[in-house]
Formats: C-alpha cells, structure tokens, sequence
C-alpha cells in the first residue's frame, strides 16, 4: 500500500483547462457556493452554537459561477426542515495549529481541538444544523444560525435524522445490549424515509415523543447521556424517565477558544455600582467550583467512555463537561432605556436615522434574540474572569446592543441602530434585504 504520508499534492487538468491539486491527496480547492447574509455581523456575540438562538436568521444565495441556474441546485431542499451548512471560519485570521483549546465550557482547562467545536481548527472548517425556512429561486433562507456576515459557505446537505442522529439509526425490536454489542443497526431506506418536524426536538431534548424505532425501555436520548452513564449504564428503563433540560441549556456551546481578544470594551459605569468586597472572581466562577469538571483539571478527569462503546452503542455518548458544564444561563434583562431604545428601532422613527430590521420579523424576535445570545453568556473566558466589569458590545441584525454581565446576569442598557451597515467579504456582492 502507498504511503498516504509521502504523496504530496498533485496537479490534475479539469475539463474546463485549469489546473487543480488532485482530489485523492484531499488537497481540495474549494470554491463558495455563496456568502452568507447574516444577521450577525461579527464574532463577537454571535452565538456558540446554532441550537442558542432560533431566531436568528440567514440568507445563502447560490453563486451563478457555481451554477448558471442556482434554482436548479435547490431542487427539492424545500422538503427538508433541516440543513447542515458547511462553512469557512473566515474571519479566523489564520489556520490554526494549536493541538488543544480551552472550549468556554472547560473553563479555562484545555482539551484536544477534535473533541470540541472551536472555529480554531487545521481547516477552519465549521458545521451548522440550521432550520430551512424556505426556499426562493436559488436563494435559502436560514434560522437557528451561528455564522457570521459574509461567511463563505462551501456546501448544503439536507439533514436526515435516520442518517444523521444515531438513536434513529436502531431497530426497536434490535435484540441488543451495551454489554455484547449484540444489537442490529438498521438505517432506515430512503423509501421509509419521513418529514419529520420533530427532528429538532430529537436532537436538542427529546422532550416529546421518542421516535419509534428508539423505544423508552431500550434508549435513552442520546443527548442526556454523558460518557460516565454509559460506562455505568444497565438497561434500566427508569433512568430514561429523567426530566429533560432546555435545548439551549443543552446547547453545546463547546467552540469559542478563550484567550485575550480584541474586543470593543470599555469600563462602563456599572462598574462602580459593584460591591467594593466582591471578589475578583464573579459568580459564575465560584459556581464553576461545584462543577462537574473542577476548574484547572482538564476533560481527562471525565469519566471516559468505555472503549468501542461510543462507536457501537445505540445512542451518541457526550463527555460531562458538555452536558454538565459549570457555565450556568444568565438572566438577561433590559433597563427601561434599552427598552425604549428597542421599540423606536423596532418602529423605524424618523430621527433615529434606520429603517426597522431586516432579519427580525418583530421588536418581540429582536428581544428574544438578544435575550438567547445574552443568557448563554457570549464572553470569552477571559473577559468572564478578568474583564467581569467592561461593557460588551455586540450588533444583531440593525441593533447595536451595549451591556454589561452582574453576577448571574446580564443587563441591556442601549440599543442603538447599528451605525455601519454589514459588509459583504466581496464588494460586488452588496447585502439584500432579506424581506422577512
Ligand atoms: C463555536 S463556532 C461553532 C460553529 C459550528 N456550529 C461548528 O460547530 O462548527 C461558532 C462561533 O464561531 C464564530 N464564527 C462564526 N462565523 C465565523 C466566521 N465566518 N469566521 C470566524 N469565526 C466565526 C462565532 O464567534 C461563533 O460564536
């Protein structure tokens, strides 16, 4: 067998005449099928993962160098609810190489870059489950999205719960167990194949009704199991009757590396309005000590999965520290000037110089949206452990939002019309009002 290691990139000729590295060395040259029109417009307080803010929203539309007829290639997405978008880390910087990250959720500890989602990977490569909202000519509008403004986008692929969640991947009358591995896998055929509205219920909480083919007596939601369950784990049916968290708890915020960054961030004038005797540490942090992953030991001291069982078993097995991290939701809340300030950008008043949001489809969306980003906690670990009393910035849609993170909260104190209005990566490409 050839060495894989030894065979460096090789030049093949397309039928079109360029030349381009070959595909069997995986050196691919990728090229995006188009750029995000997002309502987020910049890192910062983009959410973690797609799963923290349903209302946020998105538009792809595909590039006529990709496709003459861009409707073509979207033939048929509209009969799937779910997406996964294959996307660029663009705004990265650089690839990155470092080995280990330290995910939010750890934090501070670190961890092998595989066993996270931090946009800071070899590839810079990110994978998002979002909601298909519709589908026009050759344009897809997106929700539930964690991408910036302008991302490059290399791929659709419809997301199929029989193919893509493992618990759908079992036969109910499987005569299996966790200890022979005697279980039958049977991926449902395409012409089984449902729509299944439910698909995001099964994936973020399991909170209604199993699918049928993952019985209550044999399968625990995947999602609310950690790997220290399964090495414990009889076939018990009572514990698959455990109450279910909230999708965005669940929400595996697992990605954002921590460090010093460049952040628009100033000391705001709550800062004085902390006690004088509070601790340098926050609240979050002192709740981080009665964590499950103790802060200054890494995700080693999780209990780890019994070899061979993540692979075989029937349901997908999660370290604690995704599930059980010590990063509690904040209560958000709005000062009567953010209010005030939300219902004018709402109504697009004449003087406040924006018209009304282009993504939001209401003043009641734009909250719930600021509400999502803000709950799940959007500073890095850094800035929750040494920069606990600067302001904090970030833009949605047409909403600069400035606030600033108590203990156990945060709190909205402006919402201005968002002075510069989003760029495009590529200037021809000027952003479209997504008329939602
Ligand atoms: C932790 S990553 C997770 C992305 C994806 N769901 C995944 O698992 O690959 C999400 C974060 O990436 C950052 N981000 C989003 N779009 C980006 C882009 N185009 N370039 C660089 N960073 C981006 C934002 O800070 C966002 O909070």
């Amino acid at each position: 067998m050839r060495d894989l290691k030894e065979s460096g990139p090789r030049a093949t000729a397309t039928p079109c005449g360029c030349v381009k590295p070959a595909l069997e060395t995986g050196n691919l040259l990728t090229e995006p099928i188009g750029y995000l029109e997002s309502c987020f417009s910049a890192k910062n307080g983009t959410p973690r993962q797609p799963s923290i803010c349903s209302h946020s929203r998105a538009c792809l539309r595909i590039r006529k160098s990709i496709f003459n007829n861009p409707e073509h290639s979207l033939m048929g997405l509209e009969q799937f609810s779910h997406v996964w978008i294959l996307f660029v880390f663009h705004k990265n910087g650089h690839l990155s190489c470092k080995a280990k990250v330290q995910p939010p959720r750890l934090n501070g500890a670190k961890t092998g870059v595989f066993s996270t989602r931090s946009p800071h990977r070899p590839n810079a490569i990110g994978l998002t489950l979002a909601k298909l909202e519709r589908v026009e000519g050759g344009a897809v509008y997106l929700s539930g999205i964690d991408m910036i403004h302008g991302t490059p986008v290399l791929d659709i692929k419809p997301y199929i719960a029989d193919y893509d969640s493992p618990q759908n991947l079992i036969e109910s009358s499987g005569d299996f167990t966790l200890q022979n591995n005697q279980h039958k896998l049977k991926t449902v055929s395409q012409s089984e194949g449902k729509t299944d509205n439910c698909d995001w219920q099964q994936l973020s909480g399991c909170k209604e009704s199993q699918p049928s083919h993952c019985t209550r007596e044999k399968c625990k939601c995947p999602e609310h199991r950690t790997s220290g369950e399964n090495n414990a784990e009889s076939d018990d049916a009572a514990n698959t009757q455990q109450s279910s968290p909230e999708p965005r708890e669940i929400a595996a915020e697992l990605g954002e590396e921590s460090g010093p960054r460049v952040a628009q961030e100033q000391s705001g004038p709550h800062s004085q309005e902390k006690s004088p005797s509070e601790e340098p540490e926050d609240g979050r942090l002192k709740r981080g000590e009665e964590a499950v992953v103790p802060e200054g030991h890494g995700p080693e001291m999780s209990p780890k999965a019994p070899s061979g069982v993540a692979g075989a078993a029937h349901c997908s097995v999660v370290p604690a520290w995704v599930r059980e991290a010590p990063v509690a939701n904040l209560e958000v809340r709005f000062t009567p000037h953010a209010e005030m300030d939300l219902e004018h950008l709402s109504s697009g008043e004449p003087g406040v110089g924006q018209a009304s949001f282009k993504y939001f489809q209401s003043a009641e969306e734009a909250r719930h949206a600021i509400e999502a980003v803000l709950s799940a906690d959007p500073r890095s670990v850094y800035r929750r452990k040494l920069c606990q009393d600067r302001l904090f910035y970030f833009t949605v849609d047409t909403a600069h939002v400035t606030c600033w993170f108590g203990d156990g909260f945060a709190e909205v104190l402006r919402i201005k019309p968002a002075s510069e209005p989003v760029q495009m990566s590529k200037p021809a490409e000027s952003p479209v009002s997504l008329g939602l």
